[in-house]
């Protein structure tokens, strides 16, 4: 049985208005990602692939076509709506991993279990299995300046996994890294998408590319089709 599209966009475009006229970004952007797929998204600089990452987080939306997530059509969405559904369905993972500097990983893991005001005894338990999935449960007291690169990512993707979303994505987020975390983050990332997660990747660097189960091409805001598809 085909697993269901988490995403699934149809004839998506994006036009900003800027001061020197019209910027089309994104240009009859039309692709699904299913449960369990791990897709990277490259491109070169300028040709889209922020602003795409932005309007499949609900962070922006489009301008023309359709975006649905989940099988929600998240057009016709209210912004209460939308950001219910982001809290809910989506994790983020950044390139400077964005950890609350103070903050213990295991409470910085627990912050999108707060958002979603999930009951505080869960919150423990699930922000402990969170940090076991990445190998990190014995870190979890360790404040960020205390872990290494490759482990503050691991516990970022943690934390964009603790409630459970349908669908990952990530902002180059092995840039700040060096080839050994590079490779462990994959690892992860890969465990996630065999276990159901769908996940999206942007990245520059071909080595991450590599490992994706498909690769999407963005040139001048529109999908490359001549599509590679890697095993994994
Ligand atoms: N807020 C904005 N206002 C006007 N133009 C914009 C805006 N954001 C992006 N653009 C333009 O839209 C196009 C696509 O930009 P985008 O940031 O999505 O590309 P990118 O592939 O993510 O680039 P990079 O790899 O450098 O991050 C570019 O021409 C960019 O200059």
């Amino acid at each position: 049985m085909t697993a269901p599209a988490v995403i699934d966009t149809r004839s998506v475009g994006r036009t900003y208005e800027a001061v020197s006229g019209p910027v089309r970004a994104l240009d009859g952007v039309s692709f699904a990602v299913r449960a369990g797929e791990l897709v990277a998204i490259i491109g070169p600089s300028g040709s889209g692939k922020s602003t795409l990452l932005n309007i499949l987080g609900l962070l922006d939306r489009p301008g023309e076509g359709t975006y649905l997530l989940d099988g929600v059509d998240t057009a016709g969405l209210r912004e209460k709506e939308r950001t219910r559904l982001r809290a809910e369905r989506i994790g983020f993972v950044f390139q400077a991993f964005h950890l609350v500097a103070h903050k213990s990983a295991g409470v910085n893991v627990v912050l999108p279990l707060v958002y979603n005001r999930a009951p505080r005894h869960e919150r423990r338990r699930a922000a402990e299995q969170a940090l076991d999935r990445v190998n990190l449960r014995h870190r979890m007291d360790a404040l960020p300046h205390t872990l290494s690169g490759g482990e503050k990512q691991r516990v970022a993707i943690a934390r964009a996994t603790v409630h459970r979303p349908s669908l990952l994505l990530c902002d180059e987020p092995t840039g700040n890294l060096d080839t050994e975390s590079t490779g462990m983050i994959m690892d992860h990332l890969a465990q996630l998408a065999s276990e159901g997660l769908a996940v999206v990747v942007v990245t520059h660097d071909l080595t991450v590319a590599e490992r994706a189960d498909r690769v999407l091409r963005v040139k001048d805001g529109r999908l490359d089709r001549a599509e590679e598809t890697c095993g994994r």
